[in-house]
């Protein structure tokens, strides 16, 4: 199905899709999120009315879990509770009251053997090319029927070029993407026939050579023992689960990664952690709902190294970028972390939930600021006909994209690919 053309101030504003498809713009947006007391995010707000899941059930190691094979045990760490690839960690948690203040890390480090998962029928497994170009699925299509609807066994003509044009500001590419694109077109081939498969393959062409340049892997291998990775973005753009999933990946790297619970705002998000951190078999810190965030990154520091982790990474609240105070605070986790090591945080990620449209390249303007983004990790882009969003951000801010997220699976986060991704978007087979 085609996305509906944007108006031009909705092109010119960007905009957010509804969960109907239709389109809400940023200041639609931006008022539905300042009208509730949590701004927007993906996934349910705790309601006292909401059923209450006790969280021993929900941590229940004998659950029917399956073995992931990639998976291998460190001697001195839990190993990783293996889970389905594909069960996304709930956010519909109870908000279970931490009883007491918890200031010992969890999964402590023990020789006790995990209970042997139960044997389970696994699905055949995609490779992460298909799952991409599924998951980029709406985005390709938006661009492929608009290219079609134009390119009709018609002599290119300065018109079609202007459609073309069009269609590809409407998949959030940028102007200047776009630009560039129809200008190559333009080149030799003015009242000559040309089919959509090399408008095709022109656009793939294109956004390889934009984002070519910030596809670049997340260097563990800096020397730095803790590597601090500090999670910042937007509510429900997706650091929780991106933590998850690459604390997964660093895992099966045989990596000894903690995790930190800076999201001190809700419960819920640091039982979504938790549940994170048991099935990776990492370590996590965490402290009563309300505790002071910067305060516990900086206990968290100092455990990571005192047990000599790899790895350790900060969750924080998701926060809007105009709020002044909540972005202070940030700062103020940032500052606090450098008292125990002036390097750190070694990599700040931002996450970026692409069905946000053009708000996206402001989020990376102001995090940036802020927070001193080093690289983005763009989720959701499954979930949206505007994937083309990421050239705009790669064009405008050149910040390293270091992986994207296709689903909501432990599996659907992979370092970015730019020759894939351009293939995937552009709908080339
Ligand atoms: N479809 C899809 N869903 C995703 C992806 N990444 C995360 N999600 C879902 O998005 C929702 C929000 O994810 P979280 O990880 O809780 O986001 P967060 O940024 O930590 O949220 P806050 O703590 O509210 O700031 C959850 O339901 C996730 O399962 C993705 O790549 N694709």
């Amino acid at each position: 199905m085609s996305e509906k053309k944007r108006g031009f101030l909705g092109r010119l504003f960007g905009g957010k899709e509804t969960p109907d498809g239709q389109e809400e713009t940023v200041a639609e947006t931006a008022a539905a999120e300042a009208a509730s007391p949590e701004p927007a995010g993906d996934e349910p707000e705790l309601d006292v009315e909401m059923e209450v899941r006790p969280a021993a059930a929900i941590n229940d190691p004998f659950r029917p879990i399956q073995m992931d094979a990639a998976l291998g045990r460190l001697p001195d760490m839990p190993p990783p509770v293996p889970v389905p690839i594909d069960e996304p960690v709930s956010t519909d948690v109870a908000p279970e009251p931490v009883a007491e203040p918890n200031n010992e890390p969890e999964n402590e480090l023990s020789d006790e053997a995990a209970p042997e998962p139960e044997p389970a029928t696994e699905e055949p497994k995609s490779s992460w090319v298909q799952r991409l170009k599924k998951g980029l699925s709406r985005s390709s299509s938006s661009l492929t029927e608009g290219i079609s609807s134009i390119f009709t066994k018609r002599k290119l003509d300065a018109s079609m070029l202007e459609e073309l044009e069009d269609v590809l500001i409407q998949a959030d590419l940028g102007v200047d993407t776009a630009m560039a694109i129809t200008e190559r077109l333009s080149v030799g081939r003015f009242d000559k026939e040309i089919s959509t498969e090399d408008v095709r393959a022109v656009l793939a062409e294109e956004v390889e050579k934009v984002l070519e340049p910030v596809a670049r892997p997340l260097d563990f291998t800096t020397g730095k023992k803790p590597h601090v990775v500090l999670m910042v973005g937007v509510n429900g753009t997706g650091k929780t689960t991106t933590i998850g999933k690459l604390s997964q990946k660093l895992r099966s790297e045989g990596k000894k990664v903690m995790m930190a619970a800076g999201d001190t705002f809700r419960a819920a998000a640091v039982e979504q952690l938790r549940i994170w951190a048991g099935r990776t078999g990492a370590e996590i810190v965490a402290r009563d709902t309300g505790s002071d965030a910067a305060g516990l990154a900086y206990d968290a520091m100092k455990e990571a190294a005192d047990k000599d982790m790899d790895v350790l990474l900060i969750d924080t609240a998701g926060r809007l970028q105009n709020r002044t105070e909540l972005m202070e605070e940030l700062e103020k986790v940032i500052r606090v972390i450098r008292k125990l090591d002036p390097d750190a945080p070694h990599t700040v990620l931002l996450t970026l939930d692409a069905t946000t449209g053009q708000n996206a390249l402001n989020q990376v303007e102001i995090f940036g600021k802020v927070a001193g983004v080093t690289g983005l990790v763009m989720t959701k882009l499954d979930g949206t006909a505007r994937g083309g969003i990421l050239v705009a951000i790669a064009a405008k801010h050149g910040l390293p994209v270091h992986f994207i997220g296709v689903g909501e699976g432990v599996a659907d986060l992979e370092p970015f690919s730019a020759k894939d991704f351009a293939g995937a978007i552009a709908g080339m087979a």
